[in-house]
């Protein structure tokens, strides 16, 4: 159904979902002139209180930036982020070594997950041709038919029957469920045995207790920690650790989280304190990471997923939010290319886009094998410090697997092919490097008691 700029409003569009994907993309179809109705099942969480030490932060880089670019928004996010220039390694013994991320320039802001969302949704709130409707849970939806049905605040059913439904319901979409029902989707999750757990470094004296502008690791083969910065000066520190060591903690009580930081996080516990790192462990609960695949993303013409929904990913990359936030730039191009044509725009997004998310939640997926399996400090420091010498050695053929995701907009799975041809010829130059100096000792202890060992390869001259 292709339609003209003038009869575009006639068009209704249902978003569902109002967490990050899913305001960005209202915003992006109230720009294209469709008439916008967002759905949340939680409440505004403007109307919430602030509770202080309780930030969830997150990594931003390009390919998010580049979303919040073309909404009007990057500035305003990346000025209130705190830029991280470089990772800050944090040894078990104590010692720290950065290492810049990049070139000059390239560096991933550190942006509030609550601000984020709130400033997408007042923003998506200005455009005259969006309604918000919180409280408001989709439960079931009749896609052939085109019509959605929803909960709200007091459990009374609401019906809406848009031309287009976005499902941008996150991991567990309820939205990709209801599509599993008509349509022939290939799904696919697995749970890796971590949990996640955040804590926070308050500020000390009105200032950042830890250097500023670092995303701080902390490496620990099994156990991995990182550290964010926040605009109140403070750090969300997010602990990955498999769920029986949560338990083992949880079980054992009383000194048992202090002890363990003791023996892997040292350097940390000064910074959130023992009695922080007691109650978090008491008053939290470690979560689940999942990832999700599922192909297509489509459903005819009628329903499209995007973000968590379509791809949930492990977050060993940062790359969750803004790999949904591109989503938005590669459907809205999709729009452009079929002028709005539901019925080739959504199959063909579809079609290019998965492999490309399949492609990061496989590379979430390594990074984690990879950080986990024998990658303390020192190997973390090695690997970087291998990648940057071929990256200075090799400018233009050699960028390291991380620049590539994280500062750069290459297509996600032709990063995966071309750090494949990267890591061919860095292991034939290692093989050649490590190899030919044997070759050539062999070559001239053979020489040395056989002279004439090499005397086949004379060119005689006789024809
Ligand atoms: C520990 C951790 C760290 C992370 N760090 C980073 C990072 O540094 N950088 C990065 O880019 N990404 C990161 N991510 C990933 C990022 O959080 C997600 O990719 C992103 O939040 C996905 O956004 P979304 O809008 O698709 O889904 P969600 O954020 O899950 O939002 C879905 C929304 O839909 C609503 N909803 C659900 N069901 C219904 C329904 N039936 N009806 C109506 N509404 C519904 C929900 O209430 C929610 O508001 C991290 C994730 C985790 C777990
Ligand atoms: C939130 C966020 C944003 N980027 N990254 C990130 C991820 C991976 C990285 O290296 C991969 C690697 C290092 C060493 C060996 C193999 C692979 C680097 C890096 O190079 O600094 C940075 C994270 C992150 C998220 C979770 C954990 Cl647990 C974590 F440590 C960092």
């Amino acid at each position: 159904m292709g339609s003209t700029a003038m009869d575009l409003s006639s068009v209704k569009v249902v978003v569902i979902g109002g967490g990050l994907v899913g305001a960005m993309e209202a915003i992006f179809m109230a720009k294209r002139g469709f008439q916008v109705d967002l759905y949340e099942s939680r409440e505004d969480i403007r109307t919430l209180e602030h509770v202080s030490g309780r930030s969830i932060n997150l990594a931003l880089s390009i390919r998010g930036r580049e979303a919040l670019r073309l909404v009007g928004l990057e500035d305003q996010i990346v000025g209130g982020g705190i830029p991280m220039h470089a990772r800050l390694i944090h040894g078990v013994s104590g010692r720290k070594s950065a290492q810049p991320y990049g070139k000059e320039g390239q560096f991933i802001s550190s942006v509030d997950r609550r601000l984020l969302n709130e400033t997408l949704l007042t923003e998506a709130e200005k455009y005259p041709n969006i309604r918000l409707h919180f409280y408001h849970k989709m439960v079931q939806a009749d896609f052939d038919n085109g019509v959605i049905f929803f909960t709200d605040k007091d459990g009374s059913k609401v019906k809406a029957c848009p031309d287009l439904t976005i499902g941008c319901d996150g991991a567990y979409s309820t939205t990709r469920r209801q599509m599993m029902r008509c349509g022939r989707i290939d799904f696919s999750q697995e749970y890796i045995p971590h949990g996640y757990m955040e804590l926070c470094i308050p500020p000390k004296e009105g200032k950042f207790a830890a250097e500023t502008n670092y995303l701080h690791i902390w490496p620990r083969d099994e156990f991995m920690m990182i550290a964010l910065p926040n605009q109140d000066c403070s750090f969300t520190c997010t602990l990955f650790m498999p769920f029986v060591n949560f338990d083992e903690i949880e079980a054992a009580g009383g000194q048992a989280p202090v002890d363990f930081f003791r023996k892997y996080f040292p350097d940390a516990i000064p910074l959130i304190g023992e009695k922080a790192i007691r109650t978090t462990f008491e008053e939290g609960r470690a979560l689940p990471m999942v990832s999700v695949k599922c192909s297509p993303y489509n459903y005819k013409d009628k329903v499209v997923i995007l973000g968590d929904a379509a791809h949930a990913m492990v977050p060993f990359y940062g790359q969750g939010m803004n790999c949904g936030f591109e989503d938005c730039i590669v459907f809205n191009q999709f729009l452009d290319k079929f002028n709005n044509d539901f019925a080739k725009a959504l199959p063909a997004y579809s079609e290019h886009r998965n492999p490309d998310a399949k492609a990061i939640c496989d590379l979430a997926m390594y990074n984690y094998v990879e950080m986990r399996s024998l990658v303390n400090s020192r190997w973390f420091l090695f690997r970087k410090r291998v990648d940057k010498f071929l990256s200075w050695l090799m400018p233009s053929r050699y960028i390291p697997l991380y620049s590539m995701v994280t500062f750069s907009r290459i297509r996600y799975h032709t990063v995966i092919q071309r750090w494949k041809k990267q890591d061919m010829i860095v292991n034939k130059g290692l093989f050649y490097l490590l190899c030919l100096p044997v070759i050539i000792a062999g070559a001239l202890t053979l020489k040395r008691f056989k002279p004439d060992v090499f005397s086949w390869l004379k060119f005689s001259g006789k024809t």
